[in-house]
């Protein structure tokens, strides 16, 4: 049994997220995925969606087998928990992979990093950001 961990915010779900998802159950046979808690995103504006309405959607697609709300101030936690053998990072993930392969192995977790693919829009206005949706509904509604 080969688990896979996936990660990210996942505010909007949309099938850029549903690609990441699916490519990264296709690493292993059983697909845990972490949400970020919202107070941890600070990369980008914060998600509109709650942590657990996040969570709940994410843990609804066919290709995930469990979504776990993130833990709040150490990231290796859930790790620990899930035990994967294989985290896979998304396409645009600004996270460092010798970085995160280091950590994992301070910590005696031994587990491989890989990176998922992207997905193109598959006509001119498929939106594949849950950003972008947020600005096509402020543009079209307020
Ligand atoms: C291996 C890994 C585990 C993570 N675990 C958590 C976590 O437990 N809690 C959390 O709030 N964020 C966690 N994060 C951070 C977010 O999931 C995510 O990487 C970050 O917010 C970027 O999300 P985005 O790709 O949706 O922009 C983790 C990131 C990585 C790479
Ligand atoms: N078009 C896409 N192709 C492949 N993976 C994607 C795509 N869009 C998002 N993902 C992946 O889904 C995961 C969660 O993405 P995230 O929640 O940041 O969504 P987003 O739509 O990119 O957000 P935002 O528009 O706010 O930047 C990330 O790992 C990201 O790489």
């Amino acid at each position: 049994m080969r688990r896979v961990i996936a990660q990210g915010t996942f505010d909007i779900l949309h099938p850029g997220h549903v690609h990441y998802l699916s490519d990264a159950a296709a690493m292993g046979d059983e697909l845990h995925v972490i949400i970020a808690r919202g107070e941890n995103v600070t990369h980008k504006p914060s998600p509109i969606l709650d942590d657990r309405q996040r969570r709940d959607m994410v843990a609804a697609l066919d290709v995930v087998d469990e979504a776990h709300l993130g833990h709040a101030d150490d990231i290796f936690v859930p790790i620990e928990e899930i035990s994967p053998d294989v985290i896979v990072l998304g396409y645009d993930q600004h996270h460092d992979e010798d970085g995160i392969k280091a950590a994992l192995e301070a910590r005696d977790i031994d587990c491989e990093v890989a990176r998922a693919t992207p997905r193109e829009p598959d006509y001119d206005d498929e939106l594949l950001s849950s950003g972008r949706i947020i600005e096509r509904i402020v543009e079209r509604r307020c």
